[in-house]
């Protein structure tokens, strides 16, 4: 996908230009990292004892939505023990022979990074189990009734996986874990420390009002938070300008992000439950048809986000809008009298 096809709010990375920019910008230790004081502490203490030990840190769990930092701990993980990382990710492991022709060339410490972990196949999964407790596998060789089993001793190593739906992972998967980290999303001041490290490192002179304008609108992630100073950099080179409050309200109303950091996808689904199912509840699957998107995104990243600023509600029956949304978008549920219009601070 091209950088202009991103979509600017969506938390799941995508263009190639994106990834090296994402790339230059990642905390490379946990100093660096900002926010998320408690898993940092946790890590640093984790890490701190494996050390002292002289031996492979426990596997650790990265569970949160997308584009947090769980890749970016993994880094950390590996960087800051001086370990060598390997990269791979669920989807890639779709037969258990994939993971054994990872796990197999592993070297002594290596840190093993397993993005989307929830979507790697069940046999690989089983695989797994035995590999992280006990650092050894058993490979199959042969067919029917004359095949043995080998088994086949690996390098002590850590794995670090990443998941976005922790509920989706089986128990002894879960288990075989010594800590998992529950990554949040970020407040606005964390956002702005993000933001002027990235506007430090870009060279971009940008003042504290528009680095708190940008703050306010990036859904609590990181990862949009450089996405939309990269817009507002745009803005501001291509005007001639200064990268100011002016500019970055400028750039972001000419891409579509509202001053809560509504996208039109999020407003597509927040008007479906308002206009065509009064104010709900609606299920998940019948949301995700009305508005002709999957499911999954809108469970995994849109939901969440609407969630947190309480604009909907999780009920057993569907999602419900709050009387919340219902001023935000100047709406008046029927049969209830009230101003069609508040202003956002009301929120
Ligand atoms: N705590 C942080 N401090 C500074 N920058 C951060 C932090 N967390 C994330 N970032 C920035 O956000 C970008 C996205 O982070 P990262 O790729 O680690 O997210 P992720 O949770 O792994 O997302 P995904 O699950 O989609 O891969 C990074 O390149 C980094 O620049």
């Amino acid at each position: 996908m091209s950088d202009a096809e991103v979509d600017l709010t969506d938390p799941v990375l995508a263009s190639e230009a994106e990834l090296a920019f994402e790339g230059a910008l990642r905390p490379r230790s946990l100093e660096e990292f900002v926010g998320q004081t408690r898993v940092r502490g946790q890590l640093q203490l984790l890490l701190s004892a494996a050390a002292l030990q002289q031996r492979t840190p426990d596997h650790i769990l990265l569970a949160g939505p997308p584009g947090l930092g769980k890749t970016t701990l993994a880094m950390i993980v590996a960087h800051e023990g001086g370990r060598p990382l390997r990269m791979s990710s669920g989807p890639a492991i779709q037969h258990a022979g994939d993971l054994a022709a990872i796990l197999s060339s592993l070297v002594p410490g290596e840190v093993l990074f397993i993005d989307e972990i929830h979507r790697m196949a069940r046999s690989a999964e089983e695989m797994l189990y035995l590999a992280m407790e006990d650092f050894r596998i058993d490979i199959m060789v042969g067919k029917g009734a004359g095949a043995t089993s080998v088994p086949l001793d690996l390098a002590p190593f850590t794995l670090v996986g990443a998941t976005t739906r922790a509920g989706l992972l089986p128990n002894p998967l879960r288990d075989r874990f010594g800590f998992t980290a529950h990554l949040e999303f970020y407040d606005e001041a964390e956002l702005e420390q993000v933001l002027a490290r990235a506007a430090t490192m870009l060279g971009l002179a940008i003042d504290g009002e528009a680095i708190a304008e940008i703050a306010g609108r990036c859904r609590g992630t990181p990862r949009i938070a450089n996405r939309l100073l990269r817009r507002v950099r745009d803005y501001a080179l291509v005007h001639g300008g200064r990268a100011d409050v002016d500019a970055v309200r400028a750039a972001l109303e000419l891409y579509d992000v509202d001053p809560l950091g509504l996208d039109r996808l999020d407003r597509a689904v927040m008007m479906t439950i308002l206009t065509r199912f009064g104010g709900g509840p609606v299920g998940l699957n019948t949301l995700a048809v009305s508005v002709g998107e999957e499911a999954e995104t809108i469970e995994a990243v849109v939901e969440p986000f609407l969630v947190r600023i309480g604009l909907i509600t999780r009920t057993p029956r569907g999602r419900v809008a709050t009387p919340a949304a219902w001023r935000h978008f100047g709406l008046v549920r029927e049969g209830v009298e009230g101003p069609t219009t508040l202003p956002i601070d009301d929120l």
